[in-house]
């Protein structure tokens, strides 16, 4: 019987879902660092090794998000950091997720700045473009996607993570356009305007991805305030091509910063277009 002895639900199946992770089966190791979260731990679940968030109540709608996990736990591509599952039986709830060993982009670009080569570069922005076309076929938008929401597992592989996890964020600072967190240097203008999220506007942001990738981690528009950066976006200027990005890449950025209605995909085909040039070209 319901907890409000209303109408009788049928008895809570008591099998765990397979989106629970068993906390018997987890062990916590060593501190990762802090997100918008709360604590990420290090971590071993079932023989692997694992990257563990301990969810602060005050920083995550929880219950919203138990609902989205379900969902989350079906987007699994090779270039996406995969949601192993969640531990709600106790408190704090964790989210667990396969370990990324080379932590986050955009510090890995700063620490291996001079060292990258053109193959790696565009290695990492043919990886991102894979992961955000399947989150775009799967009709899932990220809405924060920026290098510093990036991971990088062995031989700089990169993979996409935290895709959608803005719409559980509390900290209002975060989430409404006019304030200081909101990353208004990686939003489509018709996000900074109305807040309209799209696939469309996360082409924008990956075209400002590819500007941090090929500037090896420095950060678009350094010297300027937010609302310098929108005076100048309606002024129709855009980001200039990184010294290291040839002309076909930085066309692509250009690309993705048109008002235009193109989607990812046609953008990965271009890009991958590029890719082949780029290799013919030798
Ligand atoms: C050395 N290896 C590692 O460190 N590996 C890993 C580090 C992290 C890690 C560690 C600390 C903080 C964060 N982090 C960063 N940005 C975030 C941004 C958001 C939004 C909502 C603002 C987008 C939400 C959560 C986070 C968040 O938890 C991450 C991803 C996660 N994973 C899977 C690893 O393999």
């Amino acid at each position: 019987v319901s907890k409000d002895g209303g109408c009788p639900q049928e008895i809570e199946d008591s099998s765990k879902d397979q989106w629970e992770v068993d906390p018997e089966e987890l062990i916590l190791g060593q501190e990762l660092g802090s997100g918008q979260f709360g604590l990420v731990l290090e971590g071993k679940w079932r023989d692997r090794k694992v990257a563990v968030k301990m969810i602060r109540e005050e920083c995550m709608s929880n219950e919203e998000f138990k609902e989205e996990a379900k969902v989350m736990m079906h987007l699994s591509h090779c270039k996406l950091v995969q949601l192993y599952g969640v531990c709600i039986q106790r408190s704090p709830m964790c989210l667990v997720f396969e370990f990324m060993e080379n932590g986050c982009l955009s510090d890995y670009l700063r620490a291996q700045k001079g060292c990258l080569s053109q193959e790696v570069m565009l290695g990492m922005c043919l990886d991102v473009s894979e992961g955000m076309a399947y989150l775009e076929s799967s009709n899932f938008i990220h809405r924060d996607l920026a290098a510093r929401n990036c991971l990088v597992s062995i031989n700089n592989e990169v993979k996409v993570s935290d895709f959608g996890m803005t719409r559980y964020v509390l900290d209002d600072q975060y989430t409404s356009s006019q304030c200081s967190k909101f990353p208004v240097k990686w939003s489509a203008p018709e996000v900074i305007k109305y807040c309209k999220f799209s696939s469309k506007s996360d082409v924008w942001s990956f075209g400002v991805f590819m500007w941090e990738v090929y500037n090896e981690g420095r950060l678009p528009y350094e010297n300027r305030s937010n609302a310098e950066v929108v005076e100048s976006l309606n002024a129709g200027l855009r980001l200039l091509k990184p010294r290291l990005a040839p002309d076909s890449v930085h066309l692509l950025m250009e690309w993705c910063w048109k008002e235009l209605p193109l989607t990812l995909v046609s953008n990965i085909k271009y890009l991958h277009y590029w890719g082949q040039c780029e290799e013919n070209l030798g």
